[in-house]
């Protein structure tokens, strides 16, 4: 089976190197095509067997599975230079562009699979959707080669928004908060923010590494740290009174933005 990437940012490297480096996939078997050409020459230099292409059509000509990784406004300009045939299968790694969309404006096989940065671990999720076109064939080579990188978990089109934001945006918005945790250390507690960052880094690792074993649940977890009468508490009160409509407000803000997205872009 051949694979080609459009567009090799942050996404399209990802997947170039988490599937080369898992064994998911040859690096024979990849061809890679980014319009800024030293991006693709950058992967090249750590998987030398790697094929750069020098169009979309090249990558649409020579491959089977064509994974778009583009940003949702691009698709569209992809897709004016290439035609896939009935044989081959179309991905698109991004929420706004459903598979019915994609349906509506080729002839090939499609389907939507939402990576992660975590994938880059070989680890997280991949939220994966199916065309109605797509054959067995490729509903389980596209299953086999995220399982090396992920566990893929089909989604329907209503969950797609939330989904993504949980397991794509999710590295971000966390990342985000457990800054201002930091941050905050070092103005009440006075500790150096290359310590409270080492701390912080070290004690997600240990979060991450209970919740891979299933120790605890997330409530369970709570539960346990949270010492009657002790300084947990207070701190969880602390956050109760101040969390407010944080994570309403975030999960409408993506949601207004991806039906933003999805209204402007045409094919
Ligand atoms: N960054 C993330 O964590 C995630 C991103 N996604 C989706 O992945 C897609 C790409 O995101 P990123 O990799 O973060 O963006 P990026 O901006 O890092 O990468 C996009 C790449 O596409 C290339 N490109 C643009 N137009 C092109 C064309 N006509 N031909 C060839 N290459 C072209 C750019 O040069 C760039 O290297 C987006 O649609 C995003 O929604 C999905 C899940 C997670
Ligand atoms: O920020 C974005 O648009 C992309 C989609 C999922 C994660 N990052």
């Amino acid at each position: 089976m051949r694979y080609g990437i459009i567009g090799t940012g942050n996404m399209g490297s990802m997947l170039a190197n988490a599937f080369i480096s898992s064994g998911a996939v040859d690096a024979n078997d990849l061809t890679i095509y980014n319009r800024t050409r030293k991006k693709a020459e950058w992967i090249k230099n750590q998987f030398k067997e790697i094929t750069i292409a020098d169009s979309v059509e090249e990558v649409a000509r020579d491959n089977e599975v064509i994974f778009i990784c583009v940003k949702p406004h691009d698709y569209k300009d992809i897709l004016s230079q290439c035609s896939p045939s009935a044989t081959q299968c179309l991905v698109s790694i991004t929420s706004p562009v459903s598979v019915d969309d994609l349906e509506r404006i080729t002839s090939c096989q499609v389907a939507r699979v939402v990576p992660s940065i975590t994938n880059r671990a070989f680890s997280g999720v991949s939220l994966f959707t199916y065309g109605e076109r797509i054959s067995n064939f490729y509903k389980e080579e596209l299953l086999s080669i995220f399982s090396h990188i992920s566990t893929p978990i089909e989604i329907d089109e209503e969950s797609i928004r939330s989904a993504s934001d949980i397991v794509s945006c999710g590295p971000a918005f966390i990342s985000f908060l457990l800054e201002n945790m930091i941050n905050a250390a070092q103005e009440v507690g006075g500790m150096s923010k290359d310590k409270a960052t080492q701390l912080t880094e070290e004690m997600m690792i240990g979060l991450g590494t209970l919740l891979e074993k299933r120790t605890y649940t997330l409530p369970e977890l709570m539960e346990k740290v949270t010492v009657k009468g002790g300084v947990t508490g207070e701190g969880i009160k602390a956050l109760e009174e101040n969390v407010g409509d944080l994570f309403l407000e975030m999960f409408q803000a993506t949601h207004n933005k991806h039906k933003e997205d999805k209204r402007t872009i045409h094919f």
